[in-house]
């Protein structure tokens, strides 16, 4: 099983990417979707955010992301603070995801995991046999924003503070340009999967 990471800025496409990778057979793992599973399933998470970032942030048994979003994303140094919290337990929770599915009795050929910012995470990336960079210009990715439905300010503040952390060099990066059609991206995918 060959383990990938999708990376890439808001909007770029790395769903798009894992979901034409999934329709030929690999295994995606969305860390976006794996956190919001944990703000769920994780008592000890949520009395975390809820000490750091008020109750409010709190709501019927999970986090409220939208109060959480509306605070660190206006302030780097809070944001820092949700990823200190955060980090170490989705990169264990991953981690086990993956074990499992490298174990088991059929493991697909290839298993990604998309995030934003797996760059972010040395110990975690360094993992993966390669780091797919999903990359397009900004005026293209806040339009895509604002059509999935996010708020024009809400994606610009999300693309701002991105911009702080810029790709540090990695000799396992392989650039996909989307800028273009989806068939465009598709044929991109598999070529780069060889699948
Ligand atoms: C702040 C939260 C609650 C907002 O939830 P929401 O449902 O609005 O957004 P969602 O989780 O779907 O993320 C959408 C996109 O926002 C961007 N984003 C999310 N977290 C971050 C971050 N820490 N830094 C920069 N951009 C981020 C990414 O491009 C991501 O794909 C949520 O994003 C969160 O818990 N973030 C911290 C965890 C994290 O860093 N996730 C990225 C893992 S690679
Ligand atoms: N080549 C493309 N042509 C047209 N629409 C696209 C293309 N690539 C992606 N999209 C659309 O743009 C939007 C953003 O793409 P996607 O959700 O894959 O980005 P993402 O990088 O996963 O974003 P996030 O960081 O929020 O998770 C989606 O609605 C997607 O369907």
């Amino acid at each position: 099983m060959k383990k990938i990471g999708i990376c890439g800025k808001i909007g770029s496409g790395k769903s798009a990417v894992g979901v034409l990778l999934a329709e030929k057979g690999a295994f995606v793992l969305d860390l976006d979707v794996e956190m919001h599973r944990l703000y769920t399933e994780s008592e000890e998470l949520r009395t975390k955010i809820s000490e750091r970032f008020g109750a409010v942030c709190v709501q019927n048994g999970t986090v409220d992301r939208a109060a959480l979003a509306s605070q660190v994303f206006k302030d780097p140094r809070s944001l820092k603070d949700l990823e200190k919290i955060v980090y170490p337990m989705l990169q264990k929770h991953a981690e086990n995801k993956l074990k499992r599915i490298e174990n088991s009795e059929n493991p697909p050929k290839i298993a990604a995991v998309e995030g934003a910012l797996l760059f972010k995470w040395p110990e975690f990336s360094k993992n993966l046999a390669e780091i797919w960079v999903v990359q397009a210009p900004d005026d293209i990715r806040l339009e895509r924003l604002q059509k999935r439905g996010l708020l024009k300010d809400d994606a610009l503040r999300r693309m701002q503070i991105q911009a702080l952390d810029p790709l540090p060099p990695n000799d396992h990066y392989e650039y996909i340009d989307n800028w273009g059609s989806l068939a465009e991206l598709q044929a991109l995918v598999l070529q780069k999967a060889q699948i």
